[in-house]
């Protein structure tokens, strides 16, 4: 029977096939997930101990029934021993059977935890180091999954499954070696018992773990509906769909229930007919041992003493199918987190890179061509051209969408161009290493990010490893000092979720001097698009004017107010540049796109 279930079958089943057709063991799937157990080689000596805890544990709960059949023969009197020592005898058993297995639970999680967190740390690294392009075409709610659930599902497996697996097998095999030392007549009799219930286990088996998988599924894709939603809860409460939320996540919970149910319904079908069956079973044994007795083939304590290894082998057999299924949806969970651990990182945590280069910060775009990869077809730059000296400032202005955040996402290599190449003073980016090349720059992001914890955390997010001093210093070069010497802990004042709330200027001068603090060759400043207020904007003006001093910069420009002192202004248009030059040149083209951006805003601002 093992035979046929580690059969060749490596596919997945679909869908349109029959409801019985349910993805089947194969060597493929079980080799996967021998190679995530490989994390469990540096704890072997604690899963070696365990696993001998887990041979005596299991021989002692065997000896159990022997040793009743032992006091049915003191009963006969057919035992040379007394019913008090063999009681003794089995009470010395039970405590030695306890403490047996609390060792084995014990060292079974040690080793599950231990090798468990490291597959967490592993993946999670592994995530975080793909690329973006990667990441983007992923919901985050399915990573987190991958370092949530099907960890777990491994966990179980070696803490609980092996376990049990190991004692279902022993119980069976011992068992039946032990009862055909009594009798095997009688053992044959039992046997011919057992086909029924493995024919049904397997036919039901496969239907309700089909159907157990579907519903998994319905709830983790309801799972990505609640964190979606919590993540964003502003957007939901400002639009006031709370209820159209609510019957979201309902009618996906709905789905949940339905295929729940109709997964116990046959599980339910399932248990009765294997408990109908095992005991039938055991009247079966019971009514043929009485007929070996009467005939005295056999004697009454070995009638005993068969029929309770017969119900510790039956409860043994009924266990197995739930291991199947158990085995089953851990090469599932290893199978998805070996596919993310194959991905290739874009930067190596293990050996990070030393080089420094000390850049110049000259950039130029030759002849860019770009589309992104979940949208190949559609062109975002088409033959980008221009160049910035060194410490020169540009703005890149155009209508939403024209491409001006793909222009310098390509800077830092978040994606590649498919054509033309961006040189770095005269090196193609290729020529840096990934980290070298995004320590050369800082970005000052439209809207900034604050992680959970203290300013001075947040702002040493810059440079790991600066001191309180530069912290300081970058602050009050930022003009963010004032503001967070206001707040009674200072730099020290927790930010984020679970702390105060900073202001948009505020947020964004904590953001300049975060770039401050890096201290890079080049500037990436993409700038907010709501207005602050006059004298917040003066405040950040003044801190980026300071940002700016001696840094290759490319702005972003929303407000072209901001922009008047650049030194060129690139204007896009459908990924194209249309116009370039000073404001004073541009503003002056008839018709030209930016002196029409600059009318609109002018009108936009008007009627304010
Ligand atoms: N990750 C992405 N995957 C696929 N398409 C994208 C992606 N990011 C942007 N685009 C598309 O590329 C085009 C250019 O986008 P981009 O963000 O560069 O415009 P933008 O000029 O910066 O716009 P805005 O001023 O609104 O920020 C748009 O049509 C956008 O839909």
């Amino acid at each position: 029977m093992a035979k046929r279930r580690f059969g060749k079958n490596d596919d997945d089943s679909t869908d349109t096939e029959s409801p019985f057709a349910v993805k089947k063991l194969s060597w493929k799937g079980l080799k996967n997930t021998l190679k995530i157990f490989r994390y469990t080689l540096p704890y072997k000596k604690y899963f070696i101990a365990g696993f001998i805890f887990l041979i005596l544990s299991t021989g002692t709960s065997l000896a159990f029934p022997k040793l009743v059949g032992s006091i049915i023969e003191v009963i006969e009197g057919k035992s040379s021993y007394t019913i008090n020592q063999l009681t003794l005898l089995l009470i010395a058993i039970l405590v030695f059977q306890a403490i047996f297995s609390f060792f084995r639970i014990y060292l079974f999680s040690r080793v599950s935890e231990w090798a468990m967190a490291d597959v967490r740390r592993e993946v999670y690294s592994k995530i975080i180091t793909l690329p973006i392009g990667f990441l983007e075409q992923r919901r985050v709610g399915e990573l987190t999954s991958r370092i949530t659930s099907d960890v777990t599902q491994l966990q179980d497996v070696l803490s609980f499954t092996i376990a049990e697996f190991f004692r279902q097998i022993a119980t069976l095999v011992v068992g039946v070696v032990l009862i055909s030392l009594t009798s095997w007549k009688l053992t044959l009799f039992m046997l011919a018992t057992f086909p029924i219930m493995v024919v049904a286990a397997m036919f039901f088996g496969r239907y309700i773990r089909r159907l157990s998988k579907k519903a998994q599924d319905e709830l983790a894709a309801a799972n990505v509906i609640a964190e979606e939603t919590l993540q964003s809860v502003n957007v939901v409460k400002a639009f006031t769909n709370e209820q159209l939320e609510v019957n979201r996540y309902k009618s996906a919970l709905d789905k949940v229930v339905d295929n729940a149910l109709k997964a116990a319904t046959f599980r339910g079908g399932f248990v009765s007919f294997i408990i109908f069956a095992l005991f039938g079973g055991i009247v079966g044994v019971i009514w043929f041992g009485a007929t070996l007795v009467q005939s005295g083939e056999m004697s009454i304590a070995d009638l005993f003493t068969f029929v309770l290894y017969t119900t510790f082998i039956g409860g043994a057999m009924g266990g197995l199918g739930d291991m199947y299924a158990q085995i089953n949806k851990t090469i599932g969970a290893s199978e998805r987190l070996l596919e993310i651990m194959s991905e290739t990182s874009e930067v190596d945590l293990k050996a990070p890179s030393t080089e420094t280069h000390n850049v110049q910060g000259q950039i130029t775009y030759d002849s860019i061509e770009f589309s992104y990869p979940a949208r190949a077809d559609v062109k975002v730059l088409k033959g980008i051209s221009f160049k910035i000296d060194a410490g020169e400032k540009i703005a890149l202005v155009g209508y939403s969408g024209a491409g001006k955040s793909t222009i310098v996402q390509l800077l830092m290599r978040f994606y590649d161009p498919q054509g033309g190449q961006i040189l770095i003073d005269g090196l193609p980016l290729s020529a840096y290493s990934l980290t070298s090349l995004r320590r050369m720059i800082a970005v000052v992001p439209q809207e900034v990010m604050l992680f959970g914890g203290t300013i001075r955390e947040n702002i040493e997010y810059g440079r790991p490893g600066a001191t309180d001093a530069e912290i300081e210093e970058a602050a009050r070069k930022a003009n963010a000092l004032q503001f967070i010497e206001s707040f009674p802990e200072g730099l020290a004042t927790v930010v984020g979720e679970r702390g105060i709330k900073l202001s948009g200027g505020q947020r964004q001068r904590v953001a300049i001097a975060r770039a401050i603090l890096k201290d890079p060759k080049i500037l990436i400043l993409d700038e907010a698009t709501s207005s602050l207020d006059a004298e917040s904007e003066q405040l950040v003006q003044v801190a980026l004017d300071e940002l700016m001093k001696n840094r290759t910069t490319l702005v972003i420009a929303h407000r072209l107010a901001t922009i008047r002192k650049v030194d060129t202004i690139y204007v896009i248009r459908e990924g194209q540049i249309v116009e370039s030059g000073s404001h004073n040149e541009l503003a002056l083209i008839a018709n030209g796109l930016y002196a029409n951006l600059i009318k609109l805003q002018f009108e936009t601002a008007e009627t304010h």
